[in-house]
């Protein structure tokens, strides 16, 4: 049997008891958490709840102390298909010194995609043009990212998630410090991407304009699920 096909229904992302320890603290104190293909689920909670290090911890970017996390049916250190997953951080990481272009940093969300040592291809740039025109960049291709403002990076790094056409998103607070229009344009994206079935995990301390787009919200104190619910009439 091919690798691939070993678990074809398994969810996005599950997670069965999940813990993680920082500096002596527990941040994640037994998360079950399975997000299932289509889902749209917001994860709110007031500061410090442990959003984000649950949504890192379900991409495998931090470890668990104790518990299991599968992305498609594998523990992340096994999962190999990352093309299938689109990260967007909460802000852009500062890389090797290099002053990268808003284009190179979008381009780099093919990466998964690209067979390794080829050139970019004509279906690799036609991805980055559509992803920079998505959130309104096209016009600021050449400009240095690091020099944009903090709403424009957040903006070029949901492009490069979207160049990447995955199929699951997973966004720690996209709309923090973005003005209202921009907002908007990113409810409208992500609306286009739900409405094609894609999997989105939002960390959120607002929904503003995303909320009709939501399809489950899971509340976070503590390091705990305090709340788990879906709108009147579809199951949680
Ligand atoms: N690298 C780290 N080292 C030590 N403690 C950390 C680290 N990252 C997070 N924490 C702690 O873990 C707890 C949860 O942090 P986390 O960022 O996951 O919360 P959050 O709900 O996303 O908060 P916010 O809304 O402020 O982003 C906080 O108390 C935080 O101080």
């Amino acid at each position: 049997m091919k690798r691939d096909d070993a678990a074809p229904f398994a969810p996005p992302f599950a997670m069965t008891g999940g813990h993680v320890r920082r500096d002596g603290r527990e941040v994640l104190a037994g998360v079950d958490l399975r997000v299932d293909a289509g889902d749209v689920v917001a994860i709110l909670g007031p500061n410090g709840a442990g959003k984000s290090t649950l949504v890192k911890a379900l991409l495998g970017l931090v470890p668990l102390a104790a518990g299991r996390t599968e992305i498609y049916g594998d523990p992340p250190a096994r999962f190999r298909d990352w093309k299938r997953i689109g990260y967007v951080p909460q802000r852009l990481p500062m890389g090797g010194g290099v002053p990268a272009t808003v284009r190179e940093v979008v381009a780099s969300g093919r990466v998964a995609r690209r067979s390794r040592w080829r050139p970019a291809s004509a279906a690799d740039r036609a991805a980055v043009d559509d992803a920079l025109a998505a959130v309104g960049l096209s016009g600021r291709a050449r400009d240095t990212a690091h020099l944009l403002s903090g709403g424009q990076q957040q903006r070029v790094l949901i492009a490069r998630a979207l160049a990447g056409e995955p199929d699951a998103f997973v966004l720690d607070e996209p709309t923090a410090g973005v003005d209202a229009g921009s907002q908007e344009a990113l409810a409208a994206t992500l609306g286009t991407l739900t409405g094609a079935g894609r999997t989105v995990v939002l960390v959120a301390h607002e929904l503003g304009p995303m909320a009709p787009l939501v399809t489950r919200t899971v509340e976070l104190a503590h390091g705990r699920v305090v709340r788990d619910t879906a709108p009147l009439g579809r199951p949680a």
